[in-house]
């Protein structure tokens, strides 16, 4: 299983179920370091290597990563500034056949390998540790983490002393939180994971897996196939947007509910003007948007209303985030809604419910339980509380990403999906990878309009 993105309780949990259905712990790490060992291998290409060993088990990897790329012809350097704290690093460090440096002792070199402190990592990264960080991953020319870049709190992402950028990171026997969160995602580097055989059963939380998006059913009219209502309201240009991305994202049938004049609007959208409560009772809508360009005045508030009382699933972005509160969702159905926050918007919302949490991760599960909504918690580290439970993470997305109008085509390619599939947790995932490969597609420094241009051709890439 690759999918599981574990705690490190979890991960502990997972380590002592290997060890008691009679797998070692020196296996594992053998498993471990040698499997890191050949991404190492063929990252080195023949160059050096200084290998950094800690106290604890990450130390232990180094030692048997040392010995691997030693036997293998790679000239290897290991420095470990402290002996070995467990008993089986200790037998690791005993079966590296090279020398060992309390320091570095050159202050240049080529690969770096850091196993200073994996999950382990229980405090800040101070005194000799941190200098010999500073000293080692500036100077060399690629660094490789293994398991987490040490300094990393697995659990959170975040850094506990000095932050350093590496190249590659290799994840030992299962993802941690800490491989989708900033701001450790951000200096990890490329990600890699390395099995080691353990057993994990049901994940709660997990990696978003590459989904497969179908074509229409043989027998399927324009509103058989989804039938999307963006709700418009002050500005024109956000809700056009995110019509745009539902149009070439697999709805049938869009239809913009706007009392402005789109004189920029393709001929196939469908623009509607006048009361909002009428046009949203039509049983054939499969999905409702609303947020985008929707102002935050008393119309607005109105139709938000309107939408949260249609009974049609619905995708909340935007201003409507900012007008959400307990008041309103009373008469809604929160298991039919998605909504889909970035960092200022989670913040309100948290506000809003009374959730204390500070951390993006805990925000997001916090709003989900105190609301009963699936939550996107949009980003660089986007993920997902669905309703029903458990986390979803993503790959690294483009940084493009971050352009004025990404999030409308994100919403609206969202209320696409949901209109076809009827799934909120489906449809958001769909619509997030749609969205990245859309963005791969429409090459660096796109506009929003470009992006939504090349959602049909991402689309293709899940058929
Ligand atoms: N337990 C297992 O079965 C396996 C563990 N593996 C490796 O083991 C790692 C976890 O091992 P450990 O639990 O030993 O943890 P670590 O190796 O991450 O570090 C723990 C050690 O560092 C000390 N320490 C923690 N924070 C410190 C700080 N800021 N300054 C100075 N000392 C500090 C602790 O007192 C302890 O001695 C994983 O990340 C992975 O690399 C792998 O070998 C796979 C198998
Ligand atoms: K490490």
């Amino acid at each position: 299983m690759t999918d599981h993105v574990l705690s490190v309780e979890e991960m502990r949990a997972a380590e002592r179920a290997a060890m008691d259905s009679g797998v070692s712990e020196w296996q594992l790490m053998q498993r471990a370091g040698g499997g890191a060992a050949d991404w190492i291998w063929r990252i080195a290409a023949g160059r050096a290597v200084t290998v950094l060993c800690g106290p604890g088990n990450n130390g232990g990897d180094g030692y048997v990563i040392a010995e691997t790329l030693q036997r293998r012809g790679l000239t290897v350097t290991v420095v470990a500034p402290v002996e070995p704290a467990s008993e089986t690093a200790r037998r690791a460090r005993d079966g590296f056949s090279g020398e060992i440096a309390k320091t570095l002792v050159s202050s240049s070199g080529e690969v770096l390998v850091d196993c200073l402190f994996g999950y382990g990592l229980s405090r800040k990264v101070e005194g000799e540790f941190a200098k010999l960080l500073e000293l080692a991953c500036p100077s060399h020319s690629i660094r490789i983490a293994i398991d987490v870049p040490s300094g990393i709190f697995a659990d959170s992402g975040e850094w506990l002393g000095a932050s350093h950028r590496y190249d590659h990171t290799l994840a030992l026997g299962a993802w941690k939180r800490a491989h989708f969160l900033m701001p450790a995602r951000a200096d990890m580097g490329n990600t890699r994971l390395v099995p080691i055989g353990l057993d994990l059963k049901d994940p709660a939380e997990r990696l978003s897996e590459r989904p497969r998006i179908h074509p229409p059913e043989p027998d399927s009219q324009k509103y058989t196939r989804g039938l999307v209502a963006v709700v418009a309201g002050e500005m024109p240009g956000a809700p056009l947007l995110s019509s745009l991305a539902a149009m070439h994202a697999g709805a049938g049938y869009v239809k913009l509910f706007s009392d402005h004049s789109h004189p920029d609007a393709p001929a196939e959208l469908v623009i509607e003007d006048g009361a909002l409560g009428e046009a949203l009772d039509d049983e054939r809508i499969g999905a409702v948007l609303i947020g985008p360009g929707l102002g935050r005045g008393s119309e607005a508030r109105d139709r938000l209303r309107a939408a949260l009382n249609s009974g049609h699933n619905l995708v909340l972005d935007a201003d409507a985030l900012h007008l959400l509160d307990r008041a309103m969702l009373d008469g809604a159905d929160p298991a039919k809604m998605v909504v889909t926050p970035h960092d200022g918007e989670l913040a309100k919302l948290c506000e809003t419910f009374d959730i204390t949490a500070t951390d993006k991760r805990d925000r997001a599960i916090g709003l989900r339980d105190a609301t009963g909504l699936t939550v996107l918690a949009k980003g660089p580290d986007t993920l997902l509380a669905p309703a029903q439970g458990g986390v979803v993470y993503f790959p690294q997305g483009s940084s493009w990403l971050s352009v004025a109008g990404s999030g409308d085509v994100l919403a609206g390619m969202i209320a696409a999906r949901l209109a076809v599939t009827g799934d909120a947790v489906g449809a958001t995932q769909e619509a997030v990878w749609l969205h990245q490969e859309a963005s791969r597609l429409a090459g660096p420094s796109f506009t929003a309009g470009q992006l939504a241009d090349a959602v049909r051709a991402a689309l293709a890439l899940f058929l």
